[in-house]
């Protein structure tokens, strides 16, 4: 990492450091998560994210005194800052801190772990350092530590917690059924390496019925090769294998991201042609199996099953969710933190967004009918097992691609299903993203899901004009909220059709000159 990007790396984190100590007090000392990752991104980039007392990411609201942070521009001023923050928020600084933080395999993560104890020292914050974790077995633990002693009590706060739940309610999720075949998981040599292979530690062997996991890239020994050449971000993006893939055909094949919270699925069709199983297709086939299971159990009515999905989601899944398994679906803004947040609405939330980040998570009302409900048949009570079991092998916390990867499997053993039959629920509209790089991405501005842009003006009127001349066209723009781009997708009945569109709509992004008013 070059000398300057470095230098503002450190500050960021020290007052990322700050900020977790704020809200920690502000909820009266409950812990707060920080994790330092910089996820699927080039190895020498890194970041920093924060974990909210239930695993959640940080509420919304405070990012605001984030942004004032970062802005204070110096080291003494900052602590002023620190102080407007303490009484704007009503926090009594005497309450005790609690924060607990790891981090990935980037080789600049342990130098930033002693910049933000350094925030936490100066704060007196009281900290625990668990080391390396994937950023959702950090959110699992932060959730454990806030609910430990109470009726919510998700788990062991510990790394071995996490593997021992999630090893046993796979076991009771199977119900006897058995695995077929092998999934090949290229872990982006990244954390979510070591990391699988200490959960295949806690999960039965091959040879006594357990899942064959294939564990490749994972060599976190040289810190270049992370996310290189590999890993779901460039699966995803490329729509293809990782060049070192060997899989044979029809195998399952499956990447994590650098931090292992998202994964997609993939194979290779007998003649040879890449089939890409992303985070749609994960949110359809999870969806499509607990609303089945809710049925089977006798609990249709009352387990309402729903979908929440952004603007990238493929049309077609869109309406397989919708026609085929009439359940409904939610579209939100691009970013976990609104698709976790819609589907808290539902009983049961399913929400992915296509890159593969996404989980489910089921209220609170759910899991207490889940947990009372008397089944009255043998098939009820087999039913019922199943989705109490999911409930534990699911992080709720977070999209979490290890614990998404055994759902996965679980639910194809349950159907008897291969990749293939997967594959075939519904067929993908041809699909294009494009990055354009804009003088000024934030005269962009989306409304409606972040399907429509209001401003410049004008511009919306080019774009509808531009997509009605496609059959099944979709389009839209959006400035990104993570790159100095706006982000271009397209969707349309053939691949050269969705390339026109795409194109079409760049050019009409790249002209808008955003005179606003
Ligand atoms: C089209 C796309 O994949 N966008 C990504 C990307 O957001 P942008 O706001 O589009 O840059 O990064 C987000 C954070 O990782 C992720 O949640 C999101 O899905
Ligand atoms: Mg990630």
């Amino acid at each position: 990492m070059d000398r300057n990007r470095s230098i503002l790396l450190d500050s960021v984190v020290f007052r990322v450091g700050l900020l977790a100590a704020l809200r920690s007090r502000k909820l009266n000392g409950q812990t707060i998560g920080v994790m330092i990752t910089a996820s699927h991104n080039p190895p020498e980039d890194n970041g920093v994210k924060l974990v909210d007392p239930m695993g959640e990411m940080l509420e919304e609201s405070w990012e605001a005194y984030g942004t004032t942070l970062a802005n204070a521009p110096s080291e003494e001023k900052l602590f002023e800052v620190y102080d407007s923050i303490i009484k704007e928020c009503h926090i009594n600084p005497d309450t005790k801190a609690n924060v607990i933080f790891a981090r990935d395999t980037r080789s600049s993560g342990a130098h930033l772990v002693s910049i933000l104890i350094e925030a936490l020292t100066a704060t007196d914050t009281a900290y625990t350092d668990y080391k390396l974790l994937t950023t959702p077995q950090l959110h699992y633990i932060t959730r454990c530590l806030n609910t430990k002693g109470s009726p919510y009590e998700y788990g062991e706060p510990t790394e071995q917690g996490y593997y021992e739940k999630t090893a046993s309610s796979l076991k009771l999720a199977m119900q006897g059924r058995q695995f077929s075949g092998s999934v090949t998981v290229d872990c982006a040599n990244g954390v979510g390496g070591p990391k699988l292979r200490e959960l295949i530690k806690y999960l039965p062997p091959p040879s006594e019925g357990g899942l064959e996991i294939k564990v490749v890239n994972d060599d976190v020994l040289k810190p270049e090769r992370l996310n290189h050449q590999c890993g779901a971000d460039f699966v995803k993006t490329n729509q293809r294998a990782p060049p070192s893939s060997h899989a044979a055909p029809m195998t399952r094949c499956a990447s994590l991201d650098g931090d292992a919270d998202r994964i997609v699925y993939y194979f290779n069709d007998v003649d040879g042609t890449f089939r890409l199983l992303d985070g749609d297709r994960i949110a359809t086939l999870a969806a499509s199996f607990i609303g089945d299971l809710a049925r089977s159990a006798g609990l249709g009515e009352k387990l309402k099953v729903g979908v929440v999905q952004t603007a990238y989601a493929n049309g077609a899944s869109t309406a397989y969710v919708t026609q085929d398994l009439r359940l409904p679906v939610v579209c939100t803004a691009t970013g976990v933190k609104h698709l976790h947040h819609a589907a808290t609405k539902f009983d049961v939330g399913v929400y992915f967004e296509a890159n593969g980040h996404g989980t489910v998570v089921f209220s609170d009302l759910a899991l207490k009918r889940l947990k009372k409900y008397e089944p009255q048949s043998p098939a009820q009570s087999s039913a019922l097992d199943t989705l109490r079991a999911l409930t534990a092998l699911i992080n709720q916390t977070v999209g979490d691609a290890l614990s998404d990867l055994l759902l996965v499997e679980v639910i194809l053993a349950h159907k008897g299903w291969g990749p293939k039959e997967w594959d075939l629920t519904y067929t993908d509209l041809p699909n294009r993203l494009v990055r354009v790089e804009v003088a000024d991405r934030y005269i962009f501005k989306a409304v409606d899901a972040e399907r429509r842009l209001e401003s410049p003006p004008g511009v919306q009127a080019q774009i509808d004009a531009a997509v009605g001349k496609f059959k099944n066209g979709r389009s839209f723009a959006r400035a990104s909220g993570t790159e100095d781009a706006v982000r271009v997708y397209a969707e349309a009945a053939s691949r050269s059709e969705t390339e026109d569109l795409a194109q079409k709509v760049a050019a009409i992004v790249r002209q808008a000159r955003g005179e606003i008013g």
